[in-house]
């Protein structure tokens, strides 16, 4: 019955207000997602039957053939019309709904479940702040500057922690031969899609859990704003997967390790933010430092190729635009609304979801990866580790963006992969080449630099306003 209410309110809304007329109806939207769809799932399809697609290299090599998905143009086409045919029909939806402006009739269907629904999504409860409604302030006041310290360093513990096992993890899923004994020679697991899908489910259901058994902020956010960085998150991934058949071991480098300047100019942007010249001099430095150590000192075969193309340096820029934003977008959210870590990280999960399940459902590649944890109990048992492992590891990087906004948690993911081999070399005693051990030096010092800077300007703030309440003490 209440679905019937909405659905005549949103049709009688739409003859009276002439704007509506010019917004498609849902049922419109419907129909362009269905077809979307449909062309979607098509294509998927066929590129599915098409051997060439499974291991294009290898398919390729061996019949000589080159298939229409082995262009990366082709392949990003298709993942554009996958998510397209879910964000469109949602755009215009929620278009729909802020012009038709059915949300103002709140006090006839404020208790309508549907009607409540869809002011969630769409317009949040801005009206009402965390305050007014009993809830605790999600932001704590500011911490001591030792405290701060402390908790800085139990973010870089965790993010390194949780990422250097789910690494670990991924690499052990992706080569182990599941089934191998003496007289199976077993099977290999290749679709990542599937994985970052379980990561992603565990990781929502952990938010779900830990928000319904803590106290909470009152959530304000409109839920559609999570899905800019839940999209941009997922293709930056996709991009970062697909540059590694297009780029070398340094070009792949160079990019991961100058990812802080992306995100200071993506943090312009979209938060409108502006920053001094030595962040920028100490964000060169320390992206100078990680390419010199990881280029002496990183494990070369990571990629099947051993040449850059201009096609993966457009897929690198792709990936280092995406990923840029994701953080820069998660940072702006914080500011706007009081909201939990926790409460970010079910948002975005949720979105993540429902892309990834949509994309696996276009692919046919639930049912493979599915099929392949009844086959193999092991490989289920590493998924839920490695889930276990991503899901920790999301628990910090939206607390270290909460935290610490978007350019410190880059700078600990970038420096995350050197100190990574920095540790094994110290462990396993390999030894550190002399550039190597520059590089190290060089990301120190700009590290020493900027808390030094960044406390000089602080003493220098703090001082001047002393003066003016000075100054204003004297006028009285
Ligand atoms: N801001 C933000 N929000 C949510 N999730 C994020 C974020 N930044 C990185 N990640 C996820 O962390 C995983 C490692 O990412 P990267 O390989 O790009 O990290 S890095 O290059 O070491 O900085 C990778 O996980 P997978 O997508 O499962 O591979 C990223 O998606």
């Amino acid at each position: 019955m209440p679905i019937k209410l909405s659905t005549n309110c949103l049709r009688s809304l739409n003859e009276r207000h002439s704007l509506a007329m010019a917004v498609p109806s849902p049922r419109a939207s419907v129909l362009v997602a269905a077809l979307v769809a449909a062309v979607w799932s098509h294509a998927s399809h066929a590129a599915e039957e098409n051997p060439v697609v499974v291991a294009p290299a290898a398919a390729a090599a061996a019949t000589g053939e080159v298939g229409w998905t082995d262009f990366w143009l082709v392949r990003l086409s298709l993942n554009i019309l996958g998510y397209g045919s879910v964000c469109l029909p949602a755009w215009l939806f929620i278009r729909y709904v802020k012009r038709s402006g059915y949300l103002e009739q709140g006090g006839e269907n404020g208790h309508n479940c549907m009607f409540r629904s869809i002011r969630l999504c769409v317009a949040g409860n801005e009206e009402k702040t965390s305050l007014e409604e009993g809830g605790v302030k999600a932001t704590a006041p500011e911490p001591p500057k030792f405290n701060k310290g402390v908790v800085l360093f139990f973010c870089v513990l965790g993010l390194q922690g949780s990422y250097l096992t789910w690494g670990v993890l991924q690499e052990r899923i992706m080569k182990h031969e599941y089934g191998k004994d003496e007289n199976n020679p077993g099977e290999k697991f290749t679709n990542s899609q599937f994985l970052v899908f379980m990561n992603r489910i565990l990781a929502f259901s952990a938010a779900g859990v830990i928000i319904l058994v803590t106290r909470q902020p009152r959530h304000t956010a409109p839920l559609y704003r999570y899905s800019y960085c839940s999209l941009s998150n997922i293709m930056s991934s996709w991009c970062q997967y697909e540059a590694l058949k297009f780029v070398s071991f340094p070009t792949q480098v160079l990019a991961k390790a100058s990812k802080i300047i992306p995100v200071m100019l993506m943090g312009k942007v979209v938060s409108g933010k502006t920053y001094e010249y030595y962040e920028y001099l100490t964000a060169a430095m320390i992206s100078m430092g990680v390419a010199m150590f990881l280029l002496t000192q990183g494990k070369e075969a990571t990629g099947p190729t051993t040449v850059t193309t201009f096609s993966g340096v457009l897929i690198l820029i792709g990936y280092m635009m995406f990923d840029s934003f994701t953080s820069n977008w998660q940072a702006e959210l914080y500011k706007q609304y009081n909201m939990s870590s926790m409460q970010m990280m079910f948002g975005v999960n949720l979105f993540s979801c429902i892309f990834t399940s949509w994309s696996l459902i276009g692919q046919g590649g639930f049912a493979v990866g599915l099929g392949f944890m009844l086959k193999h109990s092991t490989f289920m048992f590493h998924v839920l580790l490695l889930s276990l492992c991503s899901a920790t590891g999301q628990l910090f990087i939206f607390y270290t963006i909460s935290q610490f906004g978007a350019v410190v948690f880059i700078i600990i993911m970038t420096t995350r992969s050197g100190l990574a081999i920095f540790l094994s070399c110290l462990i396993y005693g390999h030894p550190l080449t002399v550039i190597g051990v520059f590089g190290v030096f060089i990301v120190f010092a700009a590290l020493f630099l900027r808390v030094y800077a960044q406390q000089r300007k602080k003493a220098q703030k703090a001082r001047e306003a002393r003066q003016s309440e000075l100054s204003n003490g004297n006028k009285v």
